[in-house]
């Protein structure tokens, strides 16, 4: 099968958690109409996306919800858990790693890293704080691709750099700096103010 387009790939998400949600509801079928709509894109867009997973949806019955479900997780790797090491265990880092939502998505956070002594074996979510200077080990031995940065911004580059040497190829910065990865490794950057901001600008309610 042809790799899917970016693009996709990226909506993909969106139509796993409507999928779940329609599972979770006790539907066994949905059609492309209404899980477009759901998922905020076109009946077009949709249709395009799914074809790249084979021939799972047929014309006047829809979509199998289970098959559609486990075609999309096994599509983004999610079929086997993927283990996510998170870094930074202040106020963002406890609460991403109390987050129980991860683990319906095929992620589990495996392990907390935080350079602060002080918080070294203390709890974090259901695990223990382990201390930066086991951070390649902590990678190595776990296997995770992933991994969470919720550092300060002066220490996101460095600990990148870490995660990256270490074996991580995917890396979820919440810091506010731009980090720099060496070519097959990805960054996403998470800004929930400018998210606001863009809201507030939607809205007409800056200023
Ligand atoms: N993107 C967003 O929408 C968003 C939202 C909230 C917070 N943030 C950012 O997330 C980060 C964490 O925020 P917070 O409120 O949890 O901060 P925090 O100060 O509560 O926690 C930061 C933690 O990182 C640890 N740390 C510092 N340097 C480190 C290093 N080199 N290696 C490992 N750990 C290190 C600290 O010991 C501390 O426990 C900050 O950069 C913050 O600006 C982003």
């Amino acid at each position: 099968m042809t790799p899917l387009p970016q693009a996709a790939v990226a909506r993909m998400p969106v139509y796993l958690r409507v999928l779940s949600q329609l599972a979770a509801a006790g539907a066994s079928r949905v059609s492309s109409a209404q899980l477009a709509d759901s998922s905020g894109v076109s009946a077009d867009v949709l249709r395009r996306d799914l074809s790249g997973l084979g021939h799972l949806g047929q014309r006047g019955v829809g979509y199998p919800v289970e098959v559609l479900r486990q075609a999309i997780s096994q599509a983004l790797g999610l079929n086997q858990d993927q283990s996510v090491v998170l870094v930074g265990a202040g106020h963002l880092g406890t609460a991403l790693a109390g987050y129980t939502g991860f683990a319906e998505r095929g992620l589990r956070i495996c392990a907390v890293v935080d350079a602060d002594p002080a918080l070294a074996g203390t709890a974090c979510g259901p695990l223990s704080v382990q201390p930066l200077d086991d951070l390649t080990t902590v990678v190595e031995d776990s296997g995770a691709r992933l991994a969470i940065l919720a550092v300060p911004a002066a220490a996101a580059q460095k600990v990148a750099d870490l995660l990256v040497r270490a074996g991580v190829q995917g890396i979820l910065n919440f810091a506010a700096v731009e980090v720099s990865v060496p070519p097959g490794v990805s960054v996403r950057a998470v800004d929930l103010s400018a998210e606001l901001q863009l809201l507030a600008f939607r809205n007409g309610t800056a200023g």
